[in-house]
């Protein structure tokens, strides 16, 4: 079975082999030990805050998916309370700019993209990956869409509108199209290790760098004006699954490859209006349907899929499953049916 969890610090040598095999372009991932145990402690720290001493929203949970059988840890996905409350958190914003003379009789639209901190504040999903050796199935889906029940469930501890960048295009060797224009004119580095950097949390270099003043799309190469806003292909199916649950694209673009970056206000979220908190009874599942249910205890947070029995009232789920969530009879907790199969 697969269940997610809160990581541990006993989880760094996994999670430093999933850093190594996300590749170049997974920011959140850098391949650093000493970051990522880092990460690790940011964690820990956050599922041991209470309740009342969220209020500065820097708190971030990092889970992880484990094989029950072989105790192999085969995935990560990660929620951040509130992004930009220690250091500024930036994007681009495509807009509009019209220049226009009726005397003259000339009329331009123009796109611009201004740089902004205009998503300080909100909640992020992130660090979203599977190992290759586990793409299979509703792993992925599963892997996404755990973070839909810890929303709902600790809502609390996060903001109303929720974010998601998208990994943007970059080929195999790390070349950015969108980049390779930043770098010629602004930065003297390659695009791994300015995402490098960033994903170490050391950002101050993008207010140093980055251009000032805002740019207009049509000045750009045409291979970087065709990027922005687009994913990787890799993250197209991540897309979809997010697109499905209502969120949209605003016209903000990640600063380095120009990905999407796309937000759902917390409270619209599909999985998050459709989950329910049921009661827990043990039996025979058979008859059931495929439902995603995590348990509602923040500290020792379990989330698996399985059959399960949605009577009136409450979800009969069959020891196995229980065990796993670590549940018994009686116990609360939230699910949501998986696919309407
Ligand atoms: N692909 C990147 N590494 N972009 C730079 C980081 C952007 C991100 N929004 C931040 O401010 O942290």
């Amino acid at each position: 079975m697969l269940v997610i969890r809160p990581i541990t610090s006993r989880d760094l040598g996994a999670l430093l082999r999933i850093a190594e095999e996300s590749g170049v372009g997974f920011t959140s991932l850098p391949v650093n030990e000493e970051r990522l145990a880092a990460k690790i402690a940011y964690s820990e720290a956050s599922f041991a805050l209470g309740d009342d001493d969220c209020q500065s929203g820097e708190q971030g949970y990092l889970l992880v998916m484990e094989d029950t059988e072989t105790g192999e840890v085969v995935g990560t996905t990660a929620l951040e309370a509130r992004v930009g409350q220690s250091d500024a958190f930036w994007h681009y914003h495509l807009g509009s700019a019209v220049h226009s003379s009726p005397t003259l009789g000339v009329h331009k639209e123009h796109q611009l993209l201004t740089l902004c901190n205009d998503y300080s504040g909100v909640s992020e999903l992130c660090t979203l990956f599977l190992s290759e050796s586990h793409r299979q199935g509703h792993n992925g889906r599963l892997l996404s869409k755990c973070r839909f029940l810890f929303l709902a469930e600790f809502r609390d501890r996060f903001a109303e509108v929720v974010i998601a960048e998208m990994r943007g295009v970059s080929d195999t060797e790390g070349q950015s199209p969108f980049w390779s224009w930043l770098q010629k004119h602004f930065f003297d580095m390659e695009f791994p290790q300015a995402d490098y950097l960033s994903g170490l949390g050391k950002k101050t270099f993008i207010a140093e760098l980055m251009p000032r003043h805002p740019v207009y799309v049509d000045m750009l190469p045409k291979a970087a004006q065709a990027v922005i806003g687009q994913v990787h292909d890799k993250t197209r199916p991540a897309l979809k699954l997010l697109t499905a649950e209502g969120f949209r694209w605003r016209g903000y673009v990640d600063i380095f490859d120009a990905g999407p970056t796309v937000e759902c206000d917390i409270d619209h979220i599909q999985a998050i209006r459709e989950s329910e908190r049921l009661q827990v009874a043990i039996g025979n599942t058979d008859d059931g349907i495929k439902t995603m249910i995590a348990n509602t205890n923040l500290q020792h947070f379990r989330c698996t899929l399985a059959n399960a029995l949605h009577r009136k009232g409450d979800l009969v789920l069959d020891r196995a499953t229980a065990d796993a969530l670590g549940v018994k009879a009686g116990d609360w907790v939230r699910a949501i049916a998986f696919e309407k199969e």
